[in-house]
């Protein structure tokens, strides 16, 4: 039977940071790693394809806010924009994925799955949002949204701008995670948990599954279902080819390989930021320590590589 790979697609895989996020630069990009994604099934796996959402879902909510503002069309609650960014986003990759194969021998069925997640209700991420969503802002620009809109912002960690910052409460569990599991091991690419996947919790008194407006960290989530469905290799796709300690400055150094027990001391002593390559190397320490198996960092340009990348490895 083939391997099972998840790939967590982020940064430049499917959009840039200087860039607007027209359609024509997403499917463009979105299609070259795409290409890149052959390698991998060459090389004998079957693919979950999971995406982030920030940039898209922070758009879609600034175009609820001018349909409102203009139109008086009723605003849509965070958890159905993160809906709409999954279908968006994931009719973009199952297309761009067939467009890929197209040029090839290999054929598989594609499809998009619109995935909840559950959360804890009680989780404290709700009392301190974490997860930039949409466009940078200037200071002045953040303050002015802050005081008239009551949106809060943060300071990006790399100095890129402020960002406007929700809610992002840890992935607990992945509803229908068996469907997928059974369609991968079929050979069919599932794209799965988008943008962290919708976050949902079962209310404790009615027993009536509720949406929450937030935004799941999909690495996270991504890792989350990689265990749960006990993948072979959990790919983390972002915008550099392996993890730097000591980022940006002089003494900057790039790592092949990691145990967990190394990762797990690198981000203690601070070197992985939120919001950044934290979470990637939370994500990657969870799925390898459950599973055993290994969790690679990188980029797109690296991953049909078979030794590409940072591999986190169990200690
Ligand atoms: N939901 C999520 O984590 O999206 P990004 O990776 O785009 O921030």
């Amino acid at each position: 039977m083939n391997k099972i790979a998840v790939v967590a697609l982020g940064g430049n895989a499917l959009l840039r940071g200087d860039e607007t996020g027209t359609i024509e630069q997403q499917e463009k990009h979105t299609l070259e790693t795409c290409e890149k994604l052959i390698g991998l099934l060459r090389n004998g796996y079957n693919l979950v394809l999971t995406h982030g959402n920030g940039p898209q879902v922070g758009n879609i909510l600034l175009r609820n806010e001018a349909g409102y503002n203009q139109f008086n069309i009723p605003k849509m609650p965070l958890d159905i924009c993160v809906a709409d960014s999954q279908g968006g986003i994931g009719y973009m990759i199952e297309r761009q994925m067939r467009n890929a194969m197209s040029k090839t021998d290999i054929q598989r069925n594609v499809l998009a799955i619109i995935t909840q997640v559950l959360i804890d209700i009680n989780d404290p991420a709700f009392q301190n949002p974490t997860k930039p969503i949409g466009r940078f802002y200037s200071k002045e620009e953040a303050d002015d949204l802050s005081a008239r809109k009551g949106w809060i912002f943060k300071e990006d960690s790399a100095k890129r701008g402020w960002r406007r910052v929700v809610p992002s409460p840890k992935p607990v569990d992945i509803m229908n995670k068996q469907v997928i599991k059974e369609m991968v091991e079929r050979g069919h690419i599932v794209i799965g948990v988008g943008g962290g996947g919708i976050p949902v919790y079962w209310h404790q008194d009615t027993k009536y599954l509720e949406a929450i407006e937030a935004v799941i960290d999909k690495d996270l989530a991504s890792g989350l279902l990689a265990s749960e469905i006990k993948a072979d290799r959990f790919y983390i796709i972002t915008d550099v080819p392996k993890v730097y300690i000591n980022y940006k400055k002089e003494n900057q150094k790039q790592l092949d390989k990691l145990t967990v027990t190394e990762a797990k001391k690198l981000y203690d002593e601070g070197q992985f930021p939120p919001g950044s390559m934290g979470p990637k190397i939370l994500a990657a320490i969870q799925f390898v320590e459950k599973t055993g198996n290994e969790a690679v960092i990188t980029n797109e340009e690296e991953i049909e590589k078979e030794n590409c990348g940072t591999r986190i490895i169990p200690s």
